[in-house]
């Protein structure tokens, strides 16, 4: 399918105008003909593409899991041997009652070649599915300090995937011939079953905005000789799911069509820090609803499919970009 020649099956260009009228070269036809040629050339290869996409995704499969083993950071090297073992789609991992092997879809290596960069080219067909009007979601899990937030967010220098996608969208958006697509952001935070809107803070926000303007902002420098900006907005980063959700609205040039799409990108908290050495109060909570929420998230994409549905403020967040019209990745990283 995608071998073949995209514009085989176009009608040559005089079944294409007036049936009186016969051209054969393309630079006589008129103006207004030759633009109505190329949009219906776009619309058809549009098309095609799209054909493409879907029969590759049929036959991939709407589920897609990878995983991403991190370096050794510089601080565990002389604790840890090389346990593990990568193949494209492979990963064993050598333990002393032996060997355990582990399939995905693909195995991302541990050295720092495999750049972020690799993890968005696969994460690619996915945003070209969701720009084509389906929910799409791309999750990360794994213990804590295996690497998911630097594989959605990244760090200077190395963006993650959440930055690169945009990046994608946008390019995606500059080269469309046959649509016009509007790409806008949300995220937001689920905290001990809470939701909270993390862009939200326009009013304090604009607030700091203008005192920033008028030079309200002041200076002090503590006893300790410490600096700090009077009134500067601080908010504490807590434990738990962060989730990007970036929309987009595609219309069609040609016929108006419209078509919305989500794609949610998810850092899943990690709960395995907070619960251990005999956590209590707070943290044992904050620990047990991380824990809770992504157990059910597993059980939902399960229940999904048999149409059943638990409740979970994650699970409800992301039931139709989990369900039958959507595409899921997942990224899991260890
Ligand atoms: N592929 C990688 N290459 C280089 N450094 C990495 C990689 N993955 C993770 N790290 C580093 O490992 C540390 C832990 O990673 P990170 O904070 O992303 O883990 P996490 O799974 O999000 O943890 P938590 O569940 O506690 O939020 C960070 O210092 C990060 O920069």
């Amino acid at each position: 399918m995608m071998g073949s020649n995209p514009l085989d099956g176009i009608p040559p260009n005089s079944e294409m105008s007036d049936s009186s009228d016969v051209y054969t070269d393309v630079n006589v036809v008129p103006e207004h003909e030759n633009v109505e040629l190329k949009k219906k050339k776009n619309k058809l290869l549009e098309e095609k593409r799209r054909e493409a996409l879907n029969n590759s995704t049929n036959l991939k499969g709407s589920i897609r899991v990878f995983c991403r083993v991190r370096p050794i950071l510089q601080a565990n090297k002389m604790k840890v041997r090389d346990l593990v073992e990568i193949e494209l789609g492979k990963m064993v991992i050598r333990l002393s009652g032996g060997p355990k092997e582990f399939g995905f879809d693909k195995v991302f290596p541990q050295d720092q070649e495999a750049a972020q960069g690799d993890v968005l080219t696969e994460v690619e067909p996915i945003l070209r599915y969701a720009v084509d009007g389906h929910n799409v979601c791309v999750l990360a899990y794994g213990q804590t300090g295996t690497g998911k937030t630097f594989t959605m967010d990244g760090i200077n220098y190395q963006p993650g995937i959440v930055l690169r996608a945009l990046e994608k969208l946008f390019y995606f958006a500059s080269i469309d011939k046959t649509s016009t697509l509007t790409i806008s952001i949300s995220m937001l935070e689920v905290y001990m079953g809470n939701l909270r809107d993390l862009l939200a803070t326009k009013p304090v926000r604009e607030m700091h905005e203008t005192a920033i303007r008028c030079g309200n902002l002041n200076n002090k420098t503590d006893q300790k000789g410490f600096i700090e900006i009077e009134g500067l907005l601080e908010v504490q980063i807590l434990e738990s799911h962060c989730l990007t959700r970036i929309s987009t609205v595609r219309q069609c040039d040609h016929d108006g069509e419209v078509e919305v799409s989500k794609l949610w990108m998810v850092d899943l908290g990690g709960s395995e820090r907070l619960l251990k050495n005999g956590a209590t109060g707070q943290t044992l909570d904050e620990g047990r609803a991380i824990t809770l929420s992504v157990s059910t998230l597993g059980d939902v994409i399960g229940a999904l499919r048999r149409k059943k549905c638990r409740n979970s403020k994650l699970t409800q967040i992301l039931k139709d970009s989990l369900g039958h019209d959507s595409e899921g990745l997942d990224a899991r990283s260890c």
